[in-house]
């Protein structure tokens, strides 16, 4: 035996957990994990590639699966083949092909779209270097494949969404160029989506930060009244077919409000009951029963609205301006949150919270890197968002009224920063200052 196969059956589980933990896409870092592999697949024997599908499970009993791209170098194996220019090429080729792959309870299959582009050949692959909760790679400066590391059964909603917007004439999102997926006895998922690659375009977080950092106001805020507009209109666009069950709008039943207060309260108490002990928690720690009253008090309002499919983890970094335009990115929901919950129908004020989180989030990163933010700049952002928000909008999936979307917005704001800061813990420790401040700023509202 050689090639990929020898490195997969003389797999190190030390080597593999010592790496797997040390990556910024797995999220249990601060926990006890043991790693083994549930599923390995030769995907391509000439270039040394291989997939796995490992599972990570913790002392607590929690499991999750995780996505590998792996290669040979001899019998060892390499963890990382999206880092290796060969390697990552012939995956680009599998999907460009549109290949199958069988694998010992099933298979992988790649689809490429016909309005694609054509790859080259070999096709110029590199790794896009953001800073991300996936892995993305820029193949022949023409498309992003993203692939999927943590991985659930179902669809990806970033391929799901995409194909929506795509096909109800939506053009701020980038073009869906193909996808891979495996359907086998170990997980049915979506392993990776690709995507036109808008290499001319500027991100919107590093646009604020560039506005911050250097005190001038023409980067970021100028546009920011068509980014509220480019928002309200996805929505508008996602809640605008009654004939696509998973997309229609709904009316919220009398579960949704106690559901969504007790899954709030629940990660309140989750998050509140683990937070290290550390003086950047001073400000909320102990708190965390005053937060869930003040949770209550928001929520003693009337409807929110409509429920519809939305972005779900939107936020500055999450969108790019480029050519006059604004595109909005990756529609995958909360890396950290359950599949089922991430395709669930929500009010889209949620997203419109998670965008003002951001400018808050703006704010304080700069302040914190040393620069003199104006005080008036994050309700200045805030204010141009919403105007540009409402003037697109459907009206009729929002409540009715502007004290109502206020408070709701609140409520969302308030869930967010909650999510924020167990992120933050989970992900960049020396980030977690930002949310703790948003909690405290949020606890001292009236609602
Ligand atoms: N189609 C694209 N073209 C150019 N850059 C992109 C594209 N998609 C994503 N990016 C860049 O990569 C970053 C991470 O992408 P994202 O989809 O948010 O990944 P993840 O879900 O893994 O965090 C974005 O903030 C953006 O800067
Ligand atoms: O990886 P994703 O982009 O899907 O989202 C996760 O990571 C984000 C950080 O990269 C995180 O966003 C938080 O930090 C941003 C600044 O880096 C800030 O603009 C956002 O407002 C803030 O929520 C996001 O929450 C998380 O899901």
């Amino acid at each position: 035996m050689t090639g990929i196969d020898a490195a997969l059956s003389s797999l190190d589980p030390d080597a593999l957990t010592a790496w797997v933990t040390t990556q910024r896409w797995f999220s249990a870092k601060s926990r006890e994990v043991t790693v083994d592999v549930r599923d390995a697949v030769p995907l391509d024997e000439d270039a040394g590639l291989g997939l796995l599908v490992v599972e990570a499970r913790t002392a607590a009993g929690t499991h999750e699966l995780f996505q590998l791209l792996v290669g040979a170098d001899g019998d060892r194996l390499d963890h990382d083949a999206l880092a290796d220019p060969a390697r990552s090429a012939a995956l680009a080729r599998l999907l460009g092909d549109g290949a199958r792959v069988d694998t010992s309870g099933g298979e992988v299959t790649f689809h490429w779209a016909d309005d694609a582009p054509a790859l080259g050949d070999p096709p110029d692959v590199r790794p896009l270097g953001a800073e991300q909760s996936n892995s993305s790679v820029v193949i022949d400066d023409a498309v992003v494949l993203k692939v999927f590391r943590h991985l659930e059964p179902g669809v990806n909603p970033e391929l799901e969404m995409l194909e929506f917007l795509s096909s109800h004439g939506f053009t701020a999102i980038p073009t869906l160029a193909g996808w891979y997926q495996l359907s086998s006895d170990v997980l049915d998922a979506t392993l990776g989506v690709a995507q036109g690659f808008l290499g001319e375009a500027t991100n919107g977080w590093d646009l604020a930060l560039d506005e911050l950092g250097s005190g001038r106001t023409d980067r970021l805020t100028p546009g920011l009244r068509d980014l509220g507009a480019v928002v309200g209109e996805m929505h508008a666009v996602l809640g605008s077919d009654v004939s696509r069950p998973e997309f229609a709008p709904e009316a919220p039943g009398d579960e949704a409000l106690p559901l969504f207060m007790a899954t709030v309260d629940e990660e309140i108490e989750h998050v509140f009951s683990g937070l290290p002990d550390h003086e950047v928690f001073a400000p909320i720690a102990g708190r965390g029963d005053e937060l869930r009253d003040q949770l209550r008090r928001m929520s003693q309002g009337g409807s929110v609205g409509r429920l519809i499919r939305h972005h779900g983890d939107l936020h500055l970094g999450q969108t790019m301006q480029g050519g006059g335009r604004w595109t909005v990115l990756d529609f995958e929901g909360e890396p950290s949150r359950p599949l089922l919950e991430r395709r669930r129908k929500r009010s889209p004020l949620r997203d419109v919270a998670g965008m003002l989180r951001s400018f808050a989030y703006a704010a304080s990163a700069a302040g914190r890197a040393g620069a003199d933010v104006p005080s008036s700049w994050e309700s200045d952002a805030r204010d141009a968002f919403l105007e540009g928000y409402h003037a697109a909008v459907d009206p009729a999936l929002l409540p009715a009224g502007d004290a109502a979307v206020a408070q709701v917005l609140a409520l969302f704001e308030l869930e967010k920063a909650v999510y924020e800061l167990r992120y933050e813990i989970d992900n960049r420790p020396e980030w977690a200052a930002i949310p703790v401040a948003g909690i405290a700023r949020l606890m001292e509202l009236e609602p």
